[in-house]
């Protein structure tokens, strides 16, 4: 016997002696014959082939629409997709999506490809249509561009592993094109515009906040329009002076969920088109404010998005929500080498008209520190303008006004002149030009010299109990960390105002079951790791928790429907590292911090970082996946054992960036803006609420909730895989993907899968193709059972298990021996050419073993 699947399995259940390699192995296999979608049960990995091939648009979704379930169509993002689709319409339940891997592997692809499908074939009213069809729901499907056609000879169809026919035959039994016909989606217009934010000088006259007792109020600064040059730092009033920080104190408490006002729907006016509409088109405005240019890809998002999308009995999408999380601020103010800032910088630059840019002091991106530090600001093959347009119709379809565009993008520009601040001397330092604490004042509507004292004194509170207020004078470095802390706040309430604008704007009310598609960075393991990947692979902790948890609970059901007696799987539970990291008793290292920062008054960053290490040393002692290998005074970093590997933490900046209760001058300064749209939209803060704000709590609870919802619904797993670092088309490298599918968990999943059954079809499929072995084909499961034993001695009979709609085989060799009777019945001739090749290239396909070895023995089939 040889292997049929010797070119790859297209469900790694059924990989002989699953490893990590041997996965990687049979990934490399399928990959050289353009297969780069693989499942495991069903979890599909995808491959990003860099280039576009021709799987993917309407005529693949027609001939997904209504195809039948895992096993029976070749694996596939539509063939996915359909699933949670018709699960959703057939047993009326939620269900999710959760897209992970590394940055550049196809994750926002194929949530795209997703949308595409769910939009395409979901019906285009709310009252009772359910014919789906697969042309129609909006206009900027990502199809295939056109660089190979899109073909209708049989050998380009999907996907299907040549090893074994399609039990349907090519296209799989497919449904009539639904009747609803195409129809872009019809926009409805977006909520009526808001007042427009009234002028600066409008002035409030109310006294300047108390930052320190012996402190000169900020004079008033002079008039001045908004377009020319901005006015001098010491001029005259242009209105009002800014008001005491709303409640005093230290600035506390977490952000406040920024809610937009504006119209949003009535349930009864739903317009399920307008609905797909937004679910698409919102997509380019969320790239521009939250996506950037990296070293390992172009159009990176450096957030983490959960859309929900929700859907009417007659399973219309009825409205939708976004959940962001983990927003890469720090890129607004610092990139590394060859990569951008967030793309909306560069799109508002290219595409603005001259006149605003003038008025805003816009110049080019080399111009403004922010954006020319990494030598980087334009994208091969990116027309930042013309993708300025698309941003700007988003903003509208969306229901952004154009007076709330015109905010957006002139605050976006104060951003620019922030970054362009320096300051030199003693404590307080002394700002070195004041023209860019002009334009930015100007911009943001707020008295120049407040913001110039914002930024060199930083407002702290004392640790006796009488709470005594300091405004501490800052040395140069300080202030500039001030700066860049008003520039990332600034950012990320934009961020988080056009979220709720969306989110507003698609709002349902009534319950629904929904389809949520989370696209979240996957587990980072860098030369140097910090806060930020600390978070990141917390996440992805409490997503692999919900993983495993899911696909055992999975397993459960599909025994428990089938009738099947259930048995216990073993699998490595990573509650403990979960624990070890945000657990409130026995403290975990996200309360060991907390509890540091809530408690270092005054001092710089360096030493609260050394007294977190001194502190979580002591607390958490002796933890088997906590490894700190220096715990004396220079300790600097410590090791924590994730699932997926150990990862080394450098705690350099960990309390600073963890903290986020510094700022309460600059939400101060904000709020006396003479901008509406800055001071109450942006920044309706109560400070003085001293209640914890850290970023690791507020992770802490996002991850809480996302995990609430997911387990609300029946999960479908898309891991995506990187094949080269490069970006080069259709180009494997067998030790990075390797990599991957041990830091993407595959192999625990593969072992939770085959701990029961490695093999599992619907008894009629089951029937039709392996009944072919024989001359009189069996006519039900015992006698199939009975004929084969006979047939293949070496198959036992206690291999076959007989559910109420399928057939269940224990191990995958049985299989391939069922697999090879087919081949040798059905295409004897071939069968020996074929047995033949192989012995002879059997040898040169070991010389390869190392390089994907099964290369040499899939060009055989
Ligand atoms: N299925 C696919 N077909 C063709 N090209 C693809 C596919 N998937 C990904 N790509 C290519 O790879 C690039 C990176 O993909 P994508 O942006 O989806 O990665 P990502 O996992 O979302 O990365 P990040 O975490 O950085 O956002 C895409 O811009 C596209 O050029």
């Amino acid at each position: 016997m040889f292997r049929l699947f010797s070119s790859g399995v297209d469900d790694l259940v059924l990989i002989s002696s699953p490893s990590n390699g041997e996965v990687a192995n049979n990934l490399g296999a399928r990959f050289d014959r353009e297969l780069i979608y693989t499942n495991i049960g069903e979890v599909l990995i995808a491959l990003n082939p860099y280039k576009q091939l021709p799987i993917t648009g309407p005529e693949f979704i027609k001939m997904y629409q209504n195809s039948p379930g895992t096993g029976e169509a070749p694996p596939h993002i539509y063939a996915l997709a359909e699933r949670a689709f018709r699960r959703l319409v057939d047993d009326g339940e939620s269900q999710c999506v959760i897209i992970s891997g590394e940055s550049g592997a196809g994750k926002t692809v194929s949530a795209k490809l997703l949308l595409q499908y769910i939009t395409a074939v979901s019906p285009n009213n709310s009252y009772g249509a359910s014919v789906a069809n697969a042309n129609g729901g909006g206009n900027s499907l990502p199809q295939y561009d056109g660089s190979s056609e899109l073909v209708e000879d049989e050998d380009n169809l999907p996907q299907y592993d040549g090893g074994s026919d399609p039990p349907m035959g090519r296209g799989f039994g497919l449904p009539p094109i639904g009747a609803n016909g195409g129809g872009r989606g019809r926009a409805v217009p977006p909520p009526t515009n808001r007042a427009p934010p009234p002028q600066p000088g409008g002035g409030r006259g109310k006294p300047p906040p108390p930052v320190n007792n012996n402190r000169p109020p900020p004079s008033v600064p002079s008039g001045g329009g908004r377009g020319g040059p901005p006015p001098p730092v010491n001029g005259g009033g242009r209105g009002r002076a800014p008001p005491p920080p709303r409640g005093g104190g230290r600035g506390g408490g977490p952000p406040p969920k920024i809610v937009p006002s504006g119209s949003s729907r009535s349930n009864k006016q739903v317009d399920v088109e307008y609905i797909k509409k937004i679910i698409l088109e919102s997509n380019p405005l969320m790239e521009a404010i939250g996506n950037a240019k990296t070293v390992r890809n172009d159009n990176s998002s450096r957030f983490g998005k959960y859309l929900e999308i929700q859907f009417s009995d007659n399973n219309a999408p009825v409205g939708g929500q976004i959940s962001t999380f983990l927003l890469e601020k720090t890129r607004v103010t610092f990139q590394q080498k060859h990569e951008r800032n967030f793309h909306i910088f560069y799109q508002m630059l290219a595409g603005l008209d001259q006149g605003k840019k003038s008025e805003w002091g816009l110049t080019q991106a080399t111009d403004f520190y922010y954006l020319a530090q990494s030598g980087c600001t334009t994208i091969e093959d990116v027309n930042d303008g013309n993708d300025f347009m698309e941003v700007q119709q988003a903003m509208d379809t969306v229901g952004i006004s154009k007076s709330e565009q015109n905010d957006i993008f002139r605050i976006l520009a104060a951003i620019l002149h922030i970054g362009n601040i320096r300051f030199q001397g003693e404590p307080p330092a002394e700002i070195i030009d004041d023209t860019p604490v002009q334009w930015a004042s100007s911009l943001l509507g707020v008295d120049p010299q407040f913001l110039a004292q914002s930024l060199n004194h930083r407002q702290i509170q004392s640790g006796s109990v009488r709470h005594t207020q300091y405004a501490v004078p800052q040395n140069p470095d300080q202030a500039a960390g001030l700066r860049d802390a008003l520039a990332k706040t600034l950012y990320d309430r934009i961020f988080e105002f056009v979220v709720a604008r969306i989110n507003q704007t698609m709002q349902y009310f009534g319950s629904a079951k929904v389809i949520g598609v989370l696209d979240i960075y996957g587990f980072e393991s860098f030369d140097r790791n910090s806060l930020e990947q600390f978070n990141i692979n917390y996440v992805n902790e409490r997503l692999q928790q919900i993983f495993i948890d899911l696909t055992v609970r999975g397993e459960q059901r599909e025994y428990h429907e089938e009738g099947l007696k259930w048995k216990d799987i073993s699998f490595f539970d990573n509650k403990i590292v979960v624990d070890l990291i945000d657990a409130s008793k026995p403290p975990g290292i996200m309360r060991v911090l907390d509890d540091v920062c809530k408690t270092v008054h005054a001092v710089d960053s360096a030493t609260a970082d050394q007294k977190f290490m001194e502190k979580l040393i002591h607390a958490i002692p002796n933890h088997p996946h906590l490894l700190i290998s220096n715990t004396g005074s220079g300790a600097n970093e410590f090791t924590i054992k994730h699932y997926a590997g150990e990862v080394t933490y450098n705690v350099e900046e960990f309390c600073f960036k963890n903290n986020d209760n510094l700022y309460a001058s600059i939400v101060a300064c904000m709020q006396t803006s003479s901008y509406d749209f800055i001071s109450n939209t942006l920044f309706p803060d109560q400070l003085g609420n001293n209640t914890i704000s850290s970023c690791t709590y507020k992770i802490m609870n996002s991850a809480n909730e996302l995990v609430k919802k997911l387990s609300s619904c029946t999960p479908h797993y898309i891991r995506c895989i990187k094949p080269n670092d490069k970006k080069q088309p259709m180009n494997f490298v067998s030790s990075r993907v390797e990599y991957q599918v041990k830091y993407l968990g595959l192999l625990e999943n593969i072992k939770v899968k085959r701990s029961g059954y490695a093999y599992r079809q619907m008894t009629r499929y089951f029937l039709d193709r392996f009944g072919k072995i024989f001359d009189q084909p069996p006519r039900s499961i015992p006698e199939f059972v009975d004929q084969i034993c006979r047939k293949c001695p070496e198959i036992k009979n206690d291999e076959f298990e007989e559910g109420k709609s399928k057939v269940f085989v224990r191990s995958p060799e049985t299989i391939f021996i069922m697999e090879d009777q087919l081949m040798q019945k059905l295409d004897p001739i071939g069968y020996k050419e074929r047995a033949k090749l192989y012995k002879e290239n059997e040898k040169l396909a070991q010389a390869k073993a190392g390089k994907h070895a099964m290369k040499a023995k899939c060009t055989l089939m």
